[in-house]
C-alpha cells in the first residue's frame, strides 16, 4: 500500500467557462501528516479540495486518495475521507445529537455502533451538555465544532478542513485547534486550508502555497521561514511620507549584505536580510544623518506572513496575507461526501462546478 494519503500529479482543473483554476499541481501528503494548503482568495484551494474529495473531476493529471483513484473509484475515496466545507452542514432545526445521527445515516455507520460513536464525538468537541438542544441556538464556534464532529462520524483516516476557523474568535479557534491536533495525534491525516497563517504555523507539519492555480512554495514551516533569507527589521518613521527616501538611503548606502529586500511600508520601511540584526543600527545612523526621525524599530524572526508575502503577489502592495478575507465559493454542504450523503454532490448533480475535459463532472 502506498505511503501517501494523497498523491496528486500534474493536476489541472478548468471550469466549463474556461477558468483555469488549478494547473500542474503536484501534491504528496503522507499518511498521518498535518498538511496545510495556503493561498490568497481565488488561488484554487477550494477547487483542489473538491477535486481531492471527488466533487470535481480533474481536467488533466492523476489523483489518488487513500490508495484509490479519484476518477475511477470515487465511492471508495468518499467512504474514506471526511470533509468539513467552508459552509456549515449543520441543520439548525435538529439537535446536536440528531445532526450526528443524520450524518451516521449518510455515511452508513453500522446501527450498533452509532450510540457510542455519537457520545464519543460529542465529548471530543465538548457538546455533551447541549447534545439535546437545537443547533439554531448554538454560537458560530459551537456550530463549527458540530461540523467537525459530523465530518468524523465514519472515522475517516483522512479529513479535509476548508477554512474551518474563519470568523471565530480566538478562544473558539483555540478549542478547534485542540480537536484537530487530537485527531491528528490519534493518526488521522489532516488537509487544512486556512487564511490564518498563524494557524498553519501552529498546526501543520508541512505546507504548500498556491497562487493563481499553481504551487509556488512548499516545505515545513521552518524551511519556508528560512527561505525568507534572514531576519526582518521594521523601522517606523515620525513622518510616513519619508518612507521612499528612507528606502533609497538604505539601498544606496549598501548597509545590508547582498540579497536583502528593502521595501517601504505604511509607517517607514521593512528590511529582510541575513544581517538585519547586526547592521540595523548602521541604518538608523544613516537615517539620522539624513535628517529622518526614527520613532521605533524592531527585529524579529520571519513568520509565515513574511513567507506568504515573499512568494505571492500579496507582497507587491496587495492585502496582507493574514488579513485576507475568504469569499465562500459554493454552497456544497459538508455532508455530501459520504456515499448516500445528504443532498447530492456537485459531481453527481453536475452543478456549479462543471469542469472541462475528462468528461467534466460525474
Ligand atoms: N464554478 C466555477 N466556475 C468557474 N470558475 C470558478 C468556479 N469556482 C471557482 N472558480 C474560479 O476558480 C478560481 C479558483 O477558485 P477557488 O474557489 O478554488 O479559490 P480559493 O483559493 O478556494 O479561494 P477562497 O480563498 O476565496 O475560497 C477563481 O478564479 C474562481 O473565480
Amino acid at each position: 500500500m502506498t505511503d501517501y494519503a494523497i498523491e496528486a500529479r500534474d493536476v489541472a482543473v478548468t471550469y466549463a467557462d474556461g477558468t483555469e483554476a488549478v494547473r500542474d499541481v503536484d501534491l504528496l501528503v503522507e499518511r498521518g501528516e498535518f498538511f496545510g494548503f495556503l493561498g490568497p482568495n481565488g488561488a484554487g484551494k477550494t477547487t483542489m479540495i473538491k477535486t481531492l474529495v471527488t466533487l470535481l473531476r480533474p481536467t488533466a493529471g492523476s489523483v489518488t486518495v487513500n490508495g484509490f483513484d479519484a476518477v475511477a473509484e470515487p465511492r471508495s475515496v468518499r467512504a474514506t475521507v471526511g470533509y468539513m466545507a467552508q459552509e456549515t452542514s449543520v441543520d439548525p432545526e435538529l439537535t446536536a445529537r440528531e445532526n450526528l445521527r443524520f450524518a451516521c445515516d449518510a455515511y452508513g455507520v453500522p446501527r450498533a455502533e452509532r450510540g457510542d460513536r455519537i457520545d464519543e464525538l460529542l465529548e471530543l468537541v465538548e457538546l455533551t451538555d447541549v447534545a439535546n438542544k437545537v443547533a439554531d441556538d448554538f454560537s458560530g464556534g459551537m456550530k463549527k465544532r458540530l461540523d467537525a464532529a459530523t465530518a468524523l462520524v465514519h472515522r475517516p483516516p483522512l479529513v479535509f478542513l476548508d477554512e474551518p476557523t474563519t470568523g471565530l474568535d480566538p478562544a473558539a479557534r483555540n478549542r478547534l485547534w485542540a480537536y484537530f491536533r487530537r485527531i491528528n495525534d490519534e493518526g488521522t491525516t489532516v488537509f487544512l486550508t486556512t487564511q490564518y497563517l498563524e494557524e498553519a504555523d501552529q498546526l501543520c507539519d508541512r505546507l504548500a502555497v498556491i497562487q493563481n492555480g499553481a504551487v509556488v512554495a512548499d516545505g515545513t514551516p521552518e524551511t519556508l521561514k528560512r527561505r525568507v533569507g534572514g531576519e526582518v527589521l521594521t523601522v517606523a518613521l515620525a513622518d510616513g511620507d519619508e518612507s521612499d527616501r528612507a528606502v533609497s538611503i538604505a539601498r544606496e548606502e549598501g548597509v545590508f549584505a547582498d540579497g536583502a529586500t528593502i521595501e517601504p511600508n505604511a509607517n517607514g520601511l521593512t528590511v529582510t536580510a541575513r544581517d538585519a540584526r547586526t547592521r540595523g543600527t548602521d541604518l538608523l545612523v544613516a537615517l539620522r544623518d539624513a535628517g529622518i526621525d526614527v520613532v521605533g524599530f524592531d527585529v524579529r524572526a520571519p513568520t509565515l506572513d513574511d513567507v506568504f508575502l515573499a512568494v505571492t503577489d500579496e507582497g507587491a502592495g496587495g492585502e496582507r496575507a493574514s488579513e485576507i478575507e475568504s469569499t465562500p465559493t459554493s454552497a456544497v454542504p459538508s455532508g455530501t461526501v459520504g456515499d448516500g450523503g445528504r443532498g447530492s454532490s456537485e459531481a453527481e448533480s453536475g452543478g456549479e462546478g462543471e469542469t472541462t475535459g475528462n468528461g467534466g463532472d460525474r
